[in-house]
């Protein structure tokens, strides 16, 4: 029996004069729960803006996606935003404040803005910790993410991403720029959340051999479309037949 947390149906998004064509130009894919799929292609393939519009930051002229079988619509995305994380290339921390109080970030969602007047409780508190010491990182909590290398911010990030205990998270380029022990950290914590937890996890990746290691499925996209969906054999191959843009 299927059992989809994400389906896309025929997503098209606007035409961009630039590229001659959508962004997105009839998108679909179903991912079953639990699955750790790799979205690849080339530079401007349109990767980034699949992921952005499965938490529904990307306008759709056509197309429906479902989350949990929920059509995603303006009064849905609430709900969706908290089954779904999404990691952010670069990472996207605030530089001057502290780890913790980016991972508390990641909580504000929660929040209606009178109670962000008194803070975070201690609950909440409690909670950034725990998370920050999984991932190898509480003896940083009070550092500023500026003074923290490329790896231990993207472990910040996935704190970030995991406070408000998603199902499903989205990381678009968790290692690019990062040494190979950080990206093998980065690599284990995901694989990790998909195995301990079975949380499913869909990862932009630029590096073929690293997609072929962790993923269990490959969705390769060209041009706004999606091209090869499958395992991870042989992927240089599948490569070989792009476009180049
Ligand atoms: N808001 C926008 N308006 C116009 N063009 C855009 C917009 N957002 C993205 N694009 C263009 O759409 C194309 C796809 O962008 P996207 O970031 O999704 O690609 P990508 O596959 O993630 O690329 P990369 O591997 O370089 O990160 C690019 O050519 C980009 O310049």
């Amino acid at each position: 029996m299927n059992d989809y947390v994400i389906e896309c149906h025929n997503l098209e998004t606007a035409y961009v004069n630039s590229l001659n064509r959508p962004i997105l130009n009839g998108i679909n894919c179903q991912i079953n729960r639990g699955e750790f799929v790799v979205l690849l292609g080339l530079n401007g393939a349109g990767k980034s803006t699949l992921l952005r519009s499965l938490v529904g930051l990307v306008p759709l002229v056509k197309g429906e996606i479902q989350i949990n079988g929920v059509t995603m619509t303006p009064r849905t995305l609430p709900a969706i935003r908290r089954d779904v994380s999404m990691l952010f290339q670069g990472g996207g921390l605030i530089r001057q404040l502290s780890a913790i109080e980016n991972v508390l970030c990641g909580r504000l969602g929660t929040k209606t803005t009178w109670q962000t007047l008194f803070g975070f409780g201690r609950r909440d508190r409690l909670l950034a910790l725990d998370l920050l010491e999984q991932l190898g990182l509480k003896e940083f909590a009070e550092q500023k993410t500026s003074q923290l290398s490329g790896g231990q911010q993207q472990r910040v990030a996935i704190a970030r991403a995991l406070i408000q205990s998603p199902q499903i998270l989205l990381a678009d380029e968790p290692i690019t720029g990062l040494d190979v022990i950080a990206c093998q950290q980065v690599m284990q914590t995901l694989s990790e959340l998909h195995s301990q937890q079975g949380m499913t996890i869909v990862t932009v990746l630029h590096d073929l051999g690293i997609a072929a290691e962790y993923a269990q499925r490959a969705i390769v996209v060209d041009a706004g479309c999606i091209v090869y969906d499958g395992a991870c054999d042989n992927l240089q191959a599948k490569f070989s037949q792009l476009s180049q843009v």
